[in-house]
């Protein structure tokens, strides 16, 4: 110990000489290795290092509560990555310091997307599910993965922008596709791959040209993302033909009313971040749905039943329905706590010293929570029973982990809640989700597959089969198309 260091950091794999854990650090099912190290270092709270760059593992609920709940002021800076500005991401909320900017984007976030005011989204993603419904009935499975995506891409697009999808080759999302999966690509192996101590420098083993190209690519596509949808819902206005959004409305008060130019550019940033932080996380929760139910039949039965009571079969089920469809909640908690969309949440960084349970937690430290295998018995069993209490009665554990902690707690929870609950209620209303089929109708196994890409975790090879529970719910979804 030395006078910088006045307590020992946390148990965790031994440093090497020079590069200390830069080996050690996983790139890949970092959640699994986290648990492991957890057994292997007899401690839930871990440390790895690399050339001065810390990384602090949070294995229980109750550090994670301690640190990023109760000293929340030190442990919501995020990783200082330089790489965000080289690939022109820095408009992204999730990514940016504990700073004033930040606060301003949180804010304007709040103000939109809190409880009381993320309502006024609901007609946005009625309208999108309806759709998704109609996609689900005139597709073949095989489509599944794709309507998903469309779907998870389609509601922000419209929410944010009144920007309304017709398929996947849309170049908006062309570009921002291109733009995550190669930005989302060098920002991993940057910060990860045996190289956290280079935290955002470009790749070093990557020859410098093809790294520089390639976050020149990037630099543009972002560009190219914005620049669609924005200019896209400025034309649509001059017709008069715009609907209402995020951008929409703001557009509308800099017209009429006046904005300063630091509220413009605060709501072009917020509806680009929610574009990206809306669409992988859903289409990840909506996979996940639809393979859990594709296994576990008999919940699905008991779901149906719960939705034909409450609601019959003469009509879809809507919001005003949610508090009596208590079986419905239980399964949209389980099904965000059984396979969190990020494992690791986004994350978070602390600010300055400091030192908890006697461990040495340095500055600048970056802070990943991991699933709390814990906190829930039989965690890896689908159980939507395990929220109700002894009665019968859904219990108030209405806490979703999956959206993190904190004051960087995802500040689209209530918007993502609504999306969710939607999806799994109408989807469960209107069709019988079984496990894939081949070509005579025999089944076939169910895959198990997911797959990490950067932070976010999806389900593979989704392969249900997804047909209409009766005539009369194949009706239902038929009358969607005529409307
Ligand atoms: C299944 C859906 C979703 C999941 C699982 C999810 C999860 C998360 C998580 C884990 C974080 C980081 C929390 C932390 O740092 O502790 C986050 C941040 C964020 N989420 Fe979500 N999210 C979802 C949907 C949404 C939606 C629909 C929106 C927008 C309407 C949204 C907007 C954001 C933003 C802006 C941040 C950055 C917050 C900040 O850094 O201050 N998310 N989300």
């Amino acid at each position: 110990l030395t006078k910088s260091q006045p307590a020992p950091y946390p148990p965790g794999p031994k440093p090497k000489f020079l590069i200390g854990n830069a080996l050690d650090i996983p790139s890949v099912k970092s959640s699994k290795v986290y648990v492991e190290w957890e057994k292997k270092y007899n401690s839930k709270i871990l440390h790895a290092e690399a050339l001065g760059n810390h990384i602090l593992v949070l294995n229980s609920l109750e550090d994670a509560d301690e640190l990023l709940e109760k000293r929340s002021k030190n442990y919501s800076d995020r990783p200082h990555i330089p790489l965000v500005k080289i690939l022109g991401w820095e408009f992204n909320i999730s990514l940016m310091q504990f700073d004033d900017v930040w606060r301003l984007h949180r804010k304007i976030c709040q103000q939109n997307f809190r409880k009381g005011a993320s309502e006024e989204y609901d007609p946005v993603h009625v309208s999108k599910v309806n759709d998704f419904l109609v996609d689900l009935l005139s597709t073949p499975n095989s489509n599944l993965e794709t309507n998903i995506k469309k779907l998870s891409i389609a509601i922000p697009l419209a929410s944010m922008y009144g920007y309304h999808l017709e398929s996947l080759d849309d170049p908006c999302v062309i570009a921002a596709e291109k733009s995550a999966s190669e930005g989302g690509n060098l920002l991993i192996t940057a910060t990860y791959v045996n190289a956290f101590p280079f935290l955002g420098r470009l790749p070093t083993w990557v020859p410098f040209a093809k790294a520089s190209r390639i976050a020149e690519e990037v630099r543009k596509n972002t560009k190219e993302m914005m620049r669609i949808p924005t200019e896209k819902i400025k034309k649509l206005m001059a017709e008069g033909k715009a609907s209402p959004s995020l951008v929409t409305s703001m557009l509308e008060r800099k017209f009429s009313s006046g904005i300063t130019a630091e509220e413009e550019a605060t709501i072009e940033n917020i509806a680009y971040t929610v574009y990206g932080a809306a669409s992988g996380t859903t289409t990840a929760s909506m996979a996940t749905f639809f393979h859990l139910m594709s296994k576990h039949r008999d919940i699905q039965r008991k779901a149906q039943a719960e939705i034909d009571e409450v609601v019959g079969t003469k009509r879809l089920p809507g919001y005003e329905d949610r508090p009596r469809l208590p079986y419905i909640e239980a399964i949209y908690r389980e099904v965000m706590r059984i396979a969190a969309p990020l494992p690791l949440s986004v994350p978070h960084a602390t600010l300055e010293d400091d030192i908890y349970k006697g461990y040495f937690i340095p500055k600048g430290t970056t802070v990943a929570m991991n699933h709390d295998p814990e906190k829930y018995t039989d965690p890896d069993a689908f159980k939507p029973e395990r929220f109700f209490d002894a009665s019968g009665k859904l219990n108030d554990d209405g806490r979703i982990l999956a959206y993190g902690f904190g004051r960087r707690v995802c500040v689209g929870q209530h918007v993502a809640s609504s999306i969710m609950w939607l999806v799994i209620v109408s989807v469960l209303a209107c069709f019988d989700i079984g496990a894939p089929e081949d070509d005579d109708g025999n089944e076939l196994p169910i895959n198990e597959d997911y797959e990490e890409v950067g932070i976010v975790r999806y389900k593979i090879n989704l392969g249900c089969s997804v047909k209409a529970r009766s005539r009369d719910t194949a009706q239902l979804v038929t009358n969607l198309r005529m409307e």
